[in-house]
């Protein structure tokens, strides 16, 4: 029997399997297929950007190990993330970091960035038919040495960062615009205190003034869509974060804004899959940052995880697909990086699977009866159903490599190409 015809048969089986429980396989397809990510270009390079490649990250966050093959250039970037699309199933779009500019012709400080030197970005996201979000990046810059950027108490340091939270809303804005879907410009900021401050409400009444100011021109939000995004701790900013949640949520709220959550950003205990449901309870949309803590924010690599799962399950039980922004945040600086993008992107669609595989209005059903120990069974019933028959099946239709057979693609790739950076 061909590989194809034992996909299909397998297909055919666990669609039975499913349908037993009302559920029917083609539609969780469909609406998996609908599910576009938001590939962060900064594994590829381990966030050194290509404005200062030879400067240190900053800003309390850490890429470690020193993996062989990541890309030095714009144009390597592209063609790493281009092989790692290729190895994708479904739906993706970019997200760059404004330290990925195009800084060949001349050099220009982040308070002096303009749709210039993004261009690039954007006719290569035209070329793709694909859409592109953008980041300000408020680290690895001499003026965010203090530990202070959007709420420091130096005017001259504020004034800057200020401007540099305009200047990205106007390039999201003109990304959104030519590319004909909204550029969701997320605003993270590392400022916080090693030690304990005296002053957190002088701190966060700066940052407040700060984005009232960045935030002043009105853009229409089929062009671009702001978000902030909250943190627990950096590193070097143990004691206090001014951006913190509580922070970040009633700002949102208060001037509708998107909340970005990381799952990297929060005490070890607490689960962004959580959340959703009380965040879009006061806001319109969440963008989501998935990553993988291990200890701390160290940005692992996206598993199929508890916590990636309740987050998809969450998002699906409520029919929240349209409201939420999925994007990844994580870099791994010590294994193959388009290895890291293509199991980290799979492992979320796989997630997505599973939760439009559940039967959901049955377990609710169950929920609201009492039958508690009944749901716990069907919970863990469903873990063992075949899930990956269907998977195999989408990766199939999308003519992408089916179950571990990206393996071999990428390490091909890494002989023919990596190997020789
Ligand atoms: C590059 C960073 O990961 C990113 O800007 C931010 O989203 C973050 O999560 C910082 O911890
Ligand atoms: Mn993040």
């Amino acid at each position: 029997m061909t590989t194809k015809n034992m996909i299909l048969e397998a297909y055919e089986l666990a669609n039975k399997q499913y349908a037993e429980l009302g559920v029917d396989t083609n539609e969780a397809i469909e609406k998996l297929d609908k599910l576009v990510i938001s590939l962060h270009c900064w594994q590829t390079d381990d966030v050194s950007g290509t404005e200062n490649p030879e400067g240190t990250l900053s800003g309390g966050i850490q890429a470690t190990g020193n993996y062989p093959g990541k890309a030095r250039n714009i144009s390597e970037i592209m063609t790493d993330l281009e092989k790692v699309m290729s190895l994708l199933p479904g739906k993706q779009r970019i997200n760059v970091h404004a330290l990925y500019g195009d800084f060949s012709e001349e050099r220009v400080d982040r308070d002096s960035i303009t749709i210039k030197q993004f261009q690039h970005w954007v006719d290569w996201c035209k070329k793709l038919e694909i859409g592109m979000d953008f980041n300000g990046s408020f680290f690895s810059h001499p003026n965010a040495d203090s530990g202070f950027t959007l709420s420091s108490k130096d005017e001259r340091i504020r004034k800057f960062w200020v401007e540099h939270l305009k200047r990205t809303r106007d390039i999201a804005n003109e990304i959104g615009k030519q590319l004909g879907s909204p550029c969701i410009l997320n605003t993270w900021i590392p400022d916080g205190s090693k030690d304990t401050p005296i002053d957190r409400n002088g701190m966060r009444a700066q940052l407040t003034k700060s984005l009232d100011e960045g935030f002043k021109t009105e853009y229409p939000k089929k062009h671009m869509k702001d978000a902030v995004e909250s943190k627990v701790f950096g590193i070097g900013a143990e004691s206090m974060t001014v951006g913190s949640h509580d922070y970040y949520l009633g700002y949102a709220i208060k001037n509708n804004k998107m909340i970005c959550l990381d799952n990297g950003h929060f005490h070890p205990t607490e689960i962004v899959g959580d959340k959703i449901s009380s965040c879009l309870q006061f806001v319109d949309e969440v963008l989501l940052h998935v990553t993988r803590p291990v200890r701390w924010d160290s940005d692992h690599v996206v598993t199929l995880n508890d916590e990636t799962q309740l987050i998809a399950s969450e998002i699906v039980r409520n029919d929240f697909m349209h409201r939420i922004n999925v994007g990844l945040d994580f870099f791994d600086a010590s294994i193959n990086r388009i290895g890291a993008y293509v199991v980290g992107t799979r492992a979320v669609q796989k997630a997505f699977l599973i939760a439009l595989l559940e039967p959901t209005n049955k377990l609710v059903e169950l929920e609201e009866n009492g039958k508690n120990f009944e749901r716990l069974a069907m919970l863990e019933e469903l873990k063992s159903k075949p899930f990956g028959a269907i998977w195999d099946y989408y990766c199939m239709i999308n003519d992408v490599p089916i179950g571990e057979n990206y393996i071999k693609d990428i390490q091909q790739y890494e002989e023919d190409v990596l190997k020789k950076r």
